[in-house]
């Protein structure tokens, strides 16, 4: 089955500004798809498509084989953005608790599951702390547990990285890989960076200037995804072919 498939959906907005054209982009189980493009080009309105936080203004969008707003209320996927958005008066373990609460799951699984999160992020000690305790860094982690909480087959990042320093966007990124080789989690995941895109992606998908369309799809197998991958040749011949497929 596929995680995602998106069958010709153009989304034009009540202002008649069209975000996106005729996009049709499948997303296989397991895979790490990353999308890339000019800023506006319509990458977070895409993932908001996928989510259901917007409908399509022609086409469908299909999740796990359901359409996406039955997918959305069976929480099919988990949703993590640039702002970690924690609930600031919850504690952390708290916040990791929320979508299973949401789900009516019991106190007890709860707690199990969001000590087990944590854990996986590495954020074992912190479950008693507010978010205002932690760093960005350790707030993003926050939020990707939660995302994860309730196991979804798919996670979709809209820039969860954006506002981190090098150090530690390269340390979350470790993490987020080995989450999605344990869980066997499908990714759609927004960045800006060429670098972090290639790193990250089974497949990078370029999209053009607004109204956003698709105008490459260029998979990436590296060697390894660590510091070796990171300065093996086919890293740095992908790097090349994205930047090439940006610039049109
Ligand atoms: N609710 C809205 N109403 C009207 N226009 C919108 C709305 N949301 C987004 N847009 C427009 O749709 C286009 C695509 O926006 P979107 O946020 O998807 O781009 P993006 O590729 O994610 O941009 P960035 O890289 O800068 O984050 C932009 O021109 C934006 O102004």
């Amino acid at each position: 089955m596929t995680a995602v498939e998106i069958a010709q959906v153009s989304k034009t907005f009540a202002d008649g500004t069209q975000a996106l054209s005729e996009v049709d982009l499948t997303v296989g189980d397991g895979e790490f798809v990353s999308l890339i493009g000019p800023s506006g080009c319509g990458k977070s309105t895409l993932l908001r498509l996928i989510a259901d936080l917007i409908p399509p203004t022609t086409g469908t969008v299909t999740v796990a084989g359901k359409p996406a707003g039955q997918a959305r209320r069976e929480q099919a996927y988990g949703l993590a953005f640039q702002q970690a958005g924690l609930f600031e008066w919850r504690t952390v373990r708290r916040n990791v608790e929320l979508p299973l609460e949401l789900r009516g799951a019991g106190k007890a699984e709860r707690q199990a599951r969001a000590e087990e999160m944590l854990a996986l992020v590495g954020l074992a000690e912190f479950g008693g702390h507010y978010p205002g305790q932690l760093s960005g860094g350790m707030q993003q982690r926050v939020a990707i547990a939660r995302a994860l909480a309730v196991q979804p087959p798919l996670l979709l990042m809209d820039e969860p990285f954006g506002a981190l320093d090098e150090m530690t966007r390269e340390r979350l990124q470790a993490e987020l890989l080995s989450i999605c080789a344990t869980t066997g989690t499908s990714t759609v995941f927004v960045t800006h960076s060429i670098s972090e895109a290639v790193f990250l992606s089974d497949r990078v998908v370029v999209m053009s200037a607004r109204p956003g369309r698709i105008t490459a799809s260029i998979e990436v197998d590296l060697p390894s995804r660590d510091d070796a991958g990171r300065q093996s040749p086919v890293y740095f011949d992908k790097v090349t072919e994205v930047r090439k497929a940006l610039r049109g």
